[in-house]
């Protein structure tokens, strides 16, 4: 029988994972903030249209569905949670489609019924000003290997979308965490990818990569001493106007995902007595671009 599907938050990642569902014939249900007709995915020469309407109360949830793809930014998760009230039965599966190492904590916590699932999300993508999404990218997600995770694979399935079950889900998650703390330099700098080039900020970033890493290690991340270089030499690599999703929420003025994303290493570095001097000055610099005050 076929799975029914839902997708909370339909921004940049959302609409990307609406997109591949529909395209295999699991079109979802859509709740989010602001009311749309439709969604739109732009993808190359290819343009999907995702049927709507993107509900905005939660009383026209409809009742618990069998898979929930949760999209908003970690700084929405509260305030998104009446959805997961309505949209969440005891054997709900909730696919967190966010950035972090700890979106099983954060979510499990709003959660009354429903099982979670964290990803790994490795693909850009942008919202354009006319509301459509650009996917600058191979969609492609991971996930731990549980039966859990292969009812969101199962949904996927032939879809533009690719899903890998992971063994060490945790040393690749940090990987990642490793490549959204570095991308936090874009927003103190207002620059995009191209900054890279630059040999001062190359040096700078190798550096608050390796601290990174030591910080990832201690949380039982299996990384090498390449980390670091790849990483860096991934962002040089990358078109010079390639943005990421944190400097998009900077240059609209929203919160940043600031805490998810670099004050993590900063915590569990002081919990593991791991000195993180650049997490010390890049933090509070984020936070309060994020939060002022002034
Ligand atoms: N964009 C990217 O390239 C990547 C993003 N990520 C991660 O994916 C996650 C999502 O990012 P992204 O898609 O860029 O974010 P967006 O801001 O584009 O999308 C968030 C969506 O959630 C909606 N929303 C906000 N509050 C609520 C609410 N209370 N209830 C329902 N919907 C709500 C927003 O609505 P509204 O339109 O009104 O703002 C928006 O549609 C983040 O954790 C990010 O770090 C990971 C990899 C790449
Ligand atoms: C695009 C990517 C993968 C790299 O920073 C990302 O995770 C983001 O924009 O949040």
């Amino acid at each position: 029988m076929k799975p029914t599907v839902a997708v909370v938050g339909p921004g940049a990642i959302g609409t990307t994972v609406a997109a591949a569902l529909h395209e295999v014939g699991h079109t979802p249900a859509i709740f989010g903030r602001t009311a749309r007709a439709q969604l739109e995915l732009r993808a190359g020469d290819d343009r999907v249209v995702v049927p709507g309407p993107v509900r905005t109360d939660p009383a026209q949830a409809g009742g618990a569905v069998d898979l929930v793809f949760l999209a908003v930014k970690s700084t929405q998760v509260e305030a998104a949670a009446p959805w997961l009230t309505a949209l969440c039965g005891a054997d709900t599966v909730v696919c967190v489609l966010q950035n972090g190492v700890e979106q099983e904590t954060v979510v499990t916590a709003h959660l009354s019924g429903g099982r979670v699932v964290p990803s790994i999300v490795w693909f850009p993508a942008q919202a354009q000003p006319d509301g459509s999404v650009w996917l600058r990218g191979g969609a492609r997600l991971t996930l731990p290997d549980t039966p859990e995770s292969r009812v969101v694979r199962e949904a996927l399935r032939g879809s533009r979308c690719s899903v890998e079950l992971a063994a060490d889900f945790t040393s690749l998650a940090w990987r990642k965490l490793l490549q959204n703390a570095v991308a936090g330099l874009m927003v103190l700098a207002g620059r995009r990818a191209g900054m890279f080039a630059r040999a001062d900020v190359a040096e700078l970033s190798l550096a608050y990569l390796r601290e990174c890493l030591a910080v990832a290690r201690a949380e039982g991340a299996a990384l090498s001493d390449e980390v670091p270089h790849e990483l860096l030499a991934g962002f040089q690599a990358y078109p010079p106007d390639m943005g990421t999703s944190i400097l998009a929420d900077r240059e609209a003025g929203r919160p940043l995902e600031w805490d998810i994303r670099n004050g993590v290493v900063l915590r569990r570095g002081r919990a593991h007595g791991i000195p993180t001097p650049i997490s010390d000055l890049v933090v509070p610099l984020l936070a309060a671009a994020s939060d002022g005050p002034g």
